[in-house]
């Protein structure tokens, strides 16, 4: 248990590691501090933190953990104003989305006996502020650390603790690595989220075709809806490795286009073929910055309570349902859900237990 942990920037990441922290009591004493009064309030009402202010070097005095949990533009403001106030013994960690421009420049800040580790939990949502935070965000998510090579072992099992604690794992990785890696899984998806509502929003008739946009825009797109200055300081400190592989993107976009421009059917089925089966082997990928997780897929009747219909039988039975995603409900006709599992013996059960009840469910 940490005695005290001190969380600057009380947001969505901030205000949910908080929640974590104290709803499984893995801290004595959560301060926080934020310039949002409203974030301010709400992390004290939600309980993600015990005392919150708007001032970062009242709220870190006496932390053992420093979370700084700011938008990547100003983190390193931050860091230098609640130096000063830093004690040995104490380490500092980010949970920011980029790690080489803060993790080497951080790590010289310190003063003696105090330690940072640039750390970036690979989970988080479209929305922003106190008013999205989940306590549960981080479960089963991977949590990067990118600590540098001096780090002492013992600060590094502190960060273990953390992560564990909330639910996640730890994945240690070299900043610059870490930064390659975003750039394709998390800020290239966001970028092209980004440009594909612009491009619909411009389009003449648009008014008369969004309103049937359905799962194909929507499953797209969701994270289009994300802060915009939070995704502006992501781009502008990754903008390199963003760039590297948007020139991979814009390739392989003009070779989908020059194969539809030509009529070239069997270059067209070759490419979506191809992306086709990287798509399916993801969730069951056993390593990898994606979970590996064991699915099922439920068709049910649209009716009130039928979540509960699958999730209670499930629990009766002891097992645990990692995510859930509903992936199509027609109105009046029903529709399916995907489970996922973190084992394939929890899925095979619990594709055996909805049989059970009537329900079609078939393992994927
Ligand atoms: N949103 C995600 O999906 C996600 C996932 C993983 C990591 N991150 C990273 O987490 C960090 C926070 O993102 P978020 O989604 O929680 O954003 P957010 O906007 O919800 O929260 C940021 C908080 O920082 C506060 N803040 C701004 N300037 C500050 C300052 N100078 N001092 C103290 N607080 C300040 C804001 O008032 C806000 O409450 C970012 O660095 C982001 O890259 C975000
Ligand atoms: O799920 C989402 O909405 C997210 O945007 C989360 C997401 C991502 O791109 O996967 C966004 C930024 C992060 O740094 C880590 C995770």
């Amino acid at each position: 248990m940490f005695e005290k942990v001190s969380i600057i920037g009380v947001g969505l990441i901030g205000g949910s590691l908080g929640m974590a922290l104290c709803g499984r009591k893995l801290a004595r004493r959560v301060t926080g501090a934020d310039p949002d009064p409203e974030n301010r309030r709400l992390a004290l009402e939600r309980g993600a933190v015990h005392q919150v202010c708007a001032d970062p070097g009242e709220a870190v005095r006496g932390a053992e953990l420093v979370v700084l949990a700011t938008p990547v533009g100003c983190t390193m403001t931050v860091l230098a104003e609640i130096l000063p106030r830093l004690e040995p013994g104490t380490v500092v960690t980010d949970v920011g989305s980029v790690k080489a421009s803060i993790a080497a420049r951080a790590a010289a800040m310190m003063p003696d006996g105090v330690w940072f580790v640039g750390g970036h939990p690979m989970a988080g949502s479209e929305q922003t502020g106190c008013a999205g935070a989940d306590p549960f965000l981080f479960e089963n998510a991977y949590y990067i650390i990118t600590p540098a090579r001096d780090v002492p072992e013992a600060v590094l099992k502190r960060m273990q603790a953390l992560i564990a604690g909330v639910g996640a794992r730890m994945v240690r990785m070299h900043p610059e690595e870490h930064d390659r890696a975003v750039a394709a899984v998390s800020h290239l998806p966001h970028l092209i989220a980004a440009t594909l509502v612009n491009t619909l929003a411009i389009l003449p008739d648009r008014d008369d075709f969004l309103p049937l946009a359905a799962g194909g825009f929507r499953d797209t797109t969701r994270v289009a809806a994300s802060g915009a200055a939070m995704w502006r300081d992501i781009f502008l400190a990754n903008r390199r490795a963003v760039l590297d592989v948007l020139a991979v993107f814009r390739r392989q976009l003009q070779a989908l286009e020059d194969a539809v421009g030509a009529g070239d059917g069997p270059a067209i089925a070759d490419l979506l073929e191809r992306a086709r089966q990287v798509r399916h082997s993801l969730p069951a990928r056993a390593r990898g910055y994606l979970p590996a997780l064991f699915e099922l897929v439920a068709t049910v009747p649209d009716r009130p309570g039928m979540i509960a219909d699958l999730a209670a039988p499930l629990g009766r039975a002891g097992i645990n349902i990692t995510d859930i995603e509903i992936l199509r409900v027609r109105e009046g006709e029903g529709g399916t859900i995907r489970l996922a599992f973190a084992t394939e013996e929890d899925r095979d059960a619990a594709v055996a237990v909805l049989k059970k009840e009537g329900i079609q469910a078939a393992g994927r």
